[in-house]
């Protein structure tokens, strides 16, 4: 079954204690957001929670595939939206989900644009996409709000309530409000 667990965790970073004694466990379903000032700690969480970072202490459990949304999209800037998705959506054999995803965050009609003509939302939104594209079940999303418009922020939170709904998980941090329905807070 799709979980996701921290127990006891803390964060070093530069030598200095971030967090510690972070206990959260996420079964189907289940939210947690993430907030705290500038530098608090909220990225590294992401970070960690993704297996990318080591923590100073604890344990990280984790069940089912992960989908991260960190500050770059990792999209190749040269390729057409659709085919920049398509490379990763390919690489879990999901190239076929990439138009239901473009469609979802609302760039169907941009998928030959190359990625490097998108604005700032549209950036975000496309990186939500190959999220929604890659079919795992655990979404780790760091500032997904950032630089979204009134509507993206909507179109942000019907996505992350679809994706519970289907049985998924998600960790967001944000320093912009995002409305997520009994989720867990996490306030470092
Ligand atoms: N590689 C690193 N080496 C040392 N310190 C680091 C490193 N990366 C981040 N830090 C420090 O760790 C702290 C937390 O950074 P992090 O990005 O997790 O914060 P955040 O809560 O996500 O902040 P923001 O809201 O500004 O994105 C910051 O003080 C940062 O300077």
């Amino acid at each position: 079954m799709t979980r996701l667990a921290l127990e006891g965790v803390a964060c070093l970073r530069g030598g200095r204690l971030l967090f510690e004694g972070l206990d959260l466990a996420l079964a189907p379903g289940e939210a947690a957001l993430v907030s705290g000032p500038n530098g608090v700690g909220k990225s590294s969480l992401i970070r960690i929670a993704a297996g990318l970072l080591s923590p100073a202490a604890g344990k990280i459990e984790v069940e089912g595939e992960i989908a991260l949304m960190a500050e770059a999209p990792a999209l190749d800037p040269e390729l057409p939206l659709g085919n920049a998705l398509g490379f990763w959506a390919g690489l879990d054999g999901r190239r076929g989900a990439v138009p239901d995803a473009l469609a979802a965050v609302g760039l169907a009609d941009i998928a030959r644009v190359p990625v490097r003509m998108l604005s700032t939302g549209q950036r975000r939104r496309a990186a939500l996409a190959r999220v929604v594209a890659s079919g795992a079940p655990i979404w780790l999303l760091d500032e997904p709000a950032n630089g979204l418009d009134v509507a993206s922020v909507a179109l942000l939170e019907g996505l992350i309530a679809g994706h519970r709904a289907a049985g998924g998980i998600a960790l967001v941090a944000t320093h912009l409000p995002i409305a997520l329905p009994d989720a867990r807070e996490v306030a470092l």
